[in-house]
C-alpha cells in the first residue's frame, strides 16, 4: 500500500480547513485515517517518506506563497521526488487578485516538478473570473482551486469532486474486471 500524506500551509486557516475535508474524505475512500499535517511543523525531507502526496498553499502578497511554504522555498531546491505523485490545492481570492489567482500553485507546481515529481488532479479553469494566473497552464489550474473569499458555497463539492479524481489518479481505486 502507497504511503499517501497531507500538508498544507495556511494563515488564516482556509487551507488547513480544506486540508481537513480533503483527509476527511480519503479516510473514507482509504479505510485509513490521513492525519493533514502543518507543513510549518514538520522537517521538509519528511516529504520524501510519502509515495503520494496531497500539498496545500493559498497564494499571499500579490502572487506569493503562503508565508510556511515561502520561508521553506530554498529548502524545496533539496527534495528528492522522483517517482512521487503530488496533488496540490490552495486557496485564493479571485475578485480581489484577478491577476494573481492562485499563483501558489505555479510557483510550488512548478519547483516540485523541478524536483522530480508528477502533478495530478488538475483542475478546469472554467468557472472561475480571473484575468490571469500562473498556476494555470492552458485551461487547467495546477491543481484544485478553492475561493473561501467568494464561492465559499461551492468547496465542499469541488473537494468532493476532485478527491475522487485525484484517488483515480493515484491509482488507487479497486478494478474488478471479468
Ligand atoms: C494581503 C493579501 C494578499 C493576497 N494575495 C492573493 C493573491 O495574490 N492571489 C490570490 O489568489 N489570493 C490572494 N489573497 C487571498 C488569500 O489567498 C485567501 O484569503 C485565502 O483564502 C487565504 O487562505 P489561508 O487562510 O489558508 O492562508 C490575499 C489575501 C491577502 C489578505
Amino acid at each position: 500500500m502507497s504511503k499517501i500524506g497531507v500538508f498544507y500551509g495556511s494563515t488564516y486557516g482556509n487551507t488547513a480547513n480544506a486540508a481537513a475535508k480533503i483527509a476527511a474524505h480519503l479516510e473514507r475512500l482509504l479505510g485509513q485515517p490521513i492525519p493533514p499535517q502543518d507543513i510549518a511543523q514538520v522537517d521538509l525531507k519528511t516529504l520524501e517518506g510519502y509515495d503520494k502526496l496531497l500539498l496545500g498553499c493559498s497564494t499571499w502578497n500579490i502572487g506569493e506563497l503562503q508565508y510556511d511554504w515561502e520561508a521553506l522555498h530554498r529548502q524545496l531546491d533539496t527534495l528528492d521526488l522522483n517517482g512521487k505523485q503530488v496533488a496540490l490545492f490552495g486557496c485564493g481570492d479571485q475578485l480581489s487578485y484577478p491577476d494573481s489567482f492562485q499563483d501558489a500553485l505555479g510557483i510550488l507546481g512548478e519547483k516540485l516538478e523541478e524536483r522530480g515529481a508528477s502533478l495530478v488532479g488538475l483542475w478546469p479553469v472554467a468557472g472561475y473570473e480571473h484575468t490571469r494566473s500562473l498556476g494555470q497552464r492552458g485551461e487547467f489550474f495546477l491543481g484544485l482551486a478553492l475561493d473561501e473569499d467568494n464561492q465559499a458555497h461551492l468547496s465542499e463539492e469541488r473537494i468532493a469532486h476532485w478527491v475522487e479524481q485525484v484517488f483515480e489518479e493515484f491509482g488507487l481505486l479497486m478494478r474488478v474486471d471479468g
